[in-house]
């Protein structure tokens, strides 16, 4: 990400067709064995969590954050930091001492944060936090609103209220399906996320027809912790469920 000065020339917000960000994204690691396990399992994104309350939650000065991000880099993993509210300067001073890929915002934040970022050269993720059980189709668009132009990624995930995320919420995956089916192409741009599983994330892919995902509780044991053979089995049951697309 480059520094750009506060009035540099921005570069106006175009409606994009953006790609997601990964395939496999497995969230909060908390432990080089963590990274190992995910680069081992044969998922390509990590994230690293710094929203202060999380248990997920890492200090972005420990020698131990810097750690697990170099073993993720060493292993050619998708590098993307998870922010909640954060401003723009913390923001900034993480992904450019970690060298972080991508920025998920997974808070309140508004849109020109996210403007501002892309303009100094960083790339986002915006977290649409939908309300559990049916949605539709126009509902899920106007909670993406403005970001839809704005050049983020989206990644949709279940409301989990004041903890924000990472609680085991899943989505309505027909509601997905039919919002994505009338998105078309730009469809292509969303990651699904909220209370996915190695039990049940073919279905959720099969349903949904989501082509990225992202999770954190579901691959744990006991919470807050990474399993080494869930996250395997996740990354498993997620190629199963792609077979059947
Ligand atoms: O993981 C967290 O603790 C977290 C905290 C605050 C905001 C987001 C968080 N995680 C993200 O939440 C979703 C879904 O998590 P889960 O699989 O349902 O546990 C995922 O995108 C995480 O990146």
């Amino acid at each position: 990400m480059t520094t750009l000065p506060p009035s540099g020339p921005t570069t106006p917000p175009t409606t994009r067709s953006l790609r997601s960000p990964f395939a496999i994204k497995i969230c909060g690691m908390r432990s080089v064995q963590d990274v190992w396990a995910v680069a081992d399992a044969g998922a390509d994104a990590v994230g690293l969590n710094f929203y202060g309350p999380s248990v997920r939650s890492l200090n972005p000065d420990a020698d131990e954050t810097f750690q697990i991000n170099d073993a993720a880099r060493q292993a050619g993993l998708i590098q993307v930091g998870l922010f909640v509210n954060h401003d723009l300067a913390f923001i900034q001073r993480v992904v450019e001492s970690l060298q972080l890929d991508w920025i998920q915002l997974h808070g309140d934040e508004p849109v020109t944060l996210a403007e501002e970022l892309i303009r100094r050269g960083g790339r986002v993720l915006r977290a649409i936090r939908l309300p559990r059980g049916n949605l539709e189709p126009g509902q899920i668009d106007a909670a993406i609103g403005q970001w839809n132009d704005a050049g983020v990624s989206l990644l949709l995930d279940a409301d989990a209220g004041a903890s924000f995320g990472g609680g085991g919420q899943s989505l309505d995956w027909p509601s997905i399906r039919d919002w994505a089916d009338r998105r078309g192409e730009s469809a292509a741009g969303w990651v699904l996320a909220g209370g996915l599983n190695p039990e049940n994330v073919p279905e959720a892919i099969r349903i949904s027809g989501a082509t990225s995902v992202d999770v954190a509780s579901g691959v744990e044991q006991p919470k807050g912790q990474k399993n080494a053979e869930k996250i395997r089995q996740f990354v498993a049951a997620v190629r199963r469920g792609e077979e059947a697309l």
